[in-house]
């Protein structure tokens, strides 16, 4: 396991630009799969979780290449393979290849996917997407086999009772090239589900409605890419490092931003008192002064981002007041806490996914555990204030999700370093 070492106390300054967002990336490569010609995209993020869906890719005889965020996938001489599970553990995103693997073969058998443990992540409505296609799903030994190669998969009707990022993208694979017409209900409209859609569209896919609460997928009986698809950029990530420059920046340009996707964010840090300019591509973040407390409750895309719960934190600790945050999509997704505490931070869970944050004028630097990428997120930027050195373990959380962030960081003014895995040899 890979451990990040911070010497804080220094204040970041400069400019970063934000990398492809890694929760459409990790739907685009399963998608690929669906082409019936060689698929490329590029400002594709260098991180772990690429580097495992490469691996997959790898046992299906599928080839892909990747170097400077360009990635090439040929799909074309794609054969139905046993999948590695130690690659299909290692991130939840391979679930894609369920929906994937049944709209190219009718057919797919894939180990009960892994990922970060954010509590309960349940895929009973990716199961129930793939049965109302006409798919029989059946669950042996952590193994889910899918199977619609008797009659093929037929379009339909499907009302999701929870509004889920996955499922949404897992049925519009599936039903991609199936026959006839399938309309998902209560679909979630996360901006990740529109960069997947037009990909697939400008192949020649017929998907209408992606952003809204009604998608309808038309079946086609091809796909064939003739362009780059550009990953739209993570917004995770930029408000990740917009929370580090509000709370300990003395001036610092996020680059590469869609502001309408950050906006739920965005508005939160104004409420707060962040003194923010807003620009086509870009947002400046002056130097904070005086910060209000702000209460925060998680919801489905636009509401406030449970991916982005974790990383505003260490902001929260810098108000002067006592802030709250709700997470209602993941109660149990507040396993940085403790860790938070450790650092000296006045911040406790006091009922489930209820987090009090009180003003802490001094985190210190201490030894911590990234349970998962957002909470790993959240001990960065409380190590780059803290004094001292904070050491963070189990870093192969963040290195799955953030895009060349020593790199970032160190440009910024970050004293930082990495060990315990070869950030060369990260891409295959
Ligand atoms: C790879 C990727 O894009 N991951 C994102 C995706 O995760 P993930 O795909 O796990 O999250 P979903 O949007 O599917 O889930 C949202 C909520 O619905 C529930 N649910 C989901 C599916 C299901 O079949 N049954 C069910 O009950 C979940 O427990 C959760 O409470 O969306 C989450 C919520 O925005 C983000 O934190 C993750 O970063
Ligand atoms: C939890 C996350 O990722 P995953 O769904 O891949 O575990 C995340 O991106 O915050």
């Amino acid at each position: 396991m890979a451990k990040i070492i911070i010497n804080g106390g220094h204040r970041i300054h400069g400019e970063v630009t934000i990398g492809g967002a890694k929760n459409s990336t990790v739907a685009l490569i399963p998608a690929a799969i669906l082409a019936d010609s060689p698929v490329k995209f590029d400002t594709v993020p260098q991180i772990l979780d690429v580097k495992n869906l490469q691996l997959i890719l790898q046992a299906m005889n599928v080839s892909s290449t990747f170097e400077n965020g360009n990635l090439s996938i040929d799909p074309t001489t794609i054969r139905e393979s046993d999948l590695p599970s130690g690659a299909i553990k290692s991130l939840r995103a391979s679930y894609y290849f369920m929906g994937a693997l049944l709209g190219r073969f009718g057919r797919a058998t894939v180990t009960f996917p892994g990922g970060d443990n954010l509590g309960r992540r349940p895929i009973d409505q990716h199961i129930k997407g793939f049965e109302a296609l006409g798919a029989t799903v059946t669950e042996s030994n952590d193994i889910i086999h899918i199977d619609a190669s008797d009659h093929g998969l037929i379009g339909a009707r499907v009302a999701l009772d929870t509004v889920s990022v996955g499922a949404t993208i897992n049925i519009i694979l599936a039903a991609v090239k199936a026959k006839g017409q399938t309309i998902i209900e209560n679909a979630a409209k996360e901006p990740e589900i529109i960069d997947i859609v037009t990909f697939l569209n400008n192949m020649g896919a017929n998907i209408r409605g992606a952003g809204t609460d009604t998608i309808r997928i038309t079946g086609v009986d091809t796909l064939i890419a003739r362009n780059t698809h550009t990953v739209i950029p993570d917004r995770i990530e930029a408000g990740t490092y917009m929370s580090m420059a509000a709370a300990f920046g003395d001036g610092v340009t996020v680059r590469n931003v869609i502001p309408e996707h950050l906006e739920s964010y965005t508005s939160k840090l104004i409420e707060m008192g962040v003194n923010l300019e807003i620009g086509e591509d870009a947002v400046h973040i002056f130097p904070s002064e005086k910060l209000q407390p702000v209460s925060i409750k998680t919801m489905p895309y636009p509401g406030f981002a449970t991916d982005l719960q974790q990383p505003v934190t260490p902001l929260l600790l810098m108000a002067e007041g006592e802030s709250t945050i709700y997470d209602t999509i993941y109660p149990k997704r507040v396993r940085h806490i403790a860790e938070l505490r450790r650092m000296g931070g006045d911040i406790a869970t006091v009922k489930p996914g209820e987090i009090k944050i009180g003003h802490s004028d001094r985190l210190i630097g201490t030894t911590v555990e990234a349970a998962e990428i957002r909470a790993g997120a959240a001990l960065i930027i409380a190590g780059i204030m803290a004094d001292g050195t904070t050491v963070i373990n189990n870093a192969d959380h963040i290195l799955r999700g953030y895009d060349r962030i020593q790199e970032k960081l160190t440009n910024l003014g970050v004293d930082i370093a990495i060990e315990g895995i070869d950030l060369i040899n990260l891409m295959p």
